[in-house]
């Protein structure tokens, strides 16, 4: 396994000792999150009772072949914990997530959760967010207007394409990847871009993170906020 793979192997997995008996979890999108089912998978196996709301059809689909039992955010009024990757993570904890494309989702399973855990390899860690271009899902009515409302922020900006068709999310609208020269201010960002008609969500997760479990090919660390 490749060292990056190895990275997230570990802190996929050591997320899982947070779970505990009869809980109500949220479950993420990703790469990373991939090894937390897998071996949640196996703890069900040993008969650790929990439910998971999952923040994707691809998570979803996963947790079914793996037999994780699935309920949806509309059946709880809280969630235990959440599990969940990032694209990147400042020395605040803050989180540019949605590479995946789930942004939506993740985040309203991440505002449901009394502890939301981040597992990322080191790769993830920077100094300050924007070196991975923002992901922000629109709607696709007039999105070419919305598209140069947001280019008037300041960035560069790529309509996200699969197969060479614009990418659709699960929740039927588009995204807009969004390089900026940095992002100092996440929060003043996150507002300019909710204020524009068309916007839905932005990836920009400000203090939406309590533990980081750190990824390294050979160990783990944990941030905490
Ligand atoms: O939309 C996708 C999510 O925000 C993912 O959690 C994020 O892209 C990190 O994924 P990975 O663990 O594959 O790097």
């Amino acid at each position: 396994m490749k060292p990056e793979e190895l990275s997230k192997k570990l802190a996929g997995e050591k997320a899982v000792d947070y779970i505990e008996q009869d809980m109500l979890i949220g479950l993420g999108t990703g790469s990373t999150v991939f090894w937390t089912m897998q071996k949640l998978a196996e703890r069900v196996k040993e008969g650790l009772r929990i439910q998971a709301v999952p923040t994707s059809t691809a998570t979803e689909e996963l947790a079914r072949k793996l037999g994780i039992p699935l309920l949806t955010l509309e059946d709880v009024k809280e969630l235990d914990l959440v599990i969940d990757g990032a694209d990147e993570i400042s020395a605040e904890l803050d989180l540019i997530k949605g590479g995946g494309g789930a942004l939506l989702r993740e985040k309203l399973v991440a505002l449901a959760s009394k502890k939301r855990i981040i597992v990322a390899d080191s790769g993830k860690l920077t100094e300050e967010l924007g070196g991975f271009p923002l992901p922000i899902e629109i709607v696709r009515f007039g999105w070419e207007q919305t598209f140069s409302r947001v280019l008037q922020l300041g960035c560069q900006i790529t309509l996200r394409e699969a197969e060479n068709t614009p990418f659709i999310t699960d929740n039927g609208n588009y995204i807009l990847d969004c390089k900026f020269d940095g992002i100092t201010d996440p929060v003043g960002v996150h507002q300019q871009l909710k204020l524009l008609p068309g916007v839905i969500e932005t990836g920009l997760f400000v203090q939406l993170a309590d533990v980081v479990v750190v990824g390294f090919p050979d160990r783990f660390e944990l941030l905490e906020r």
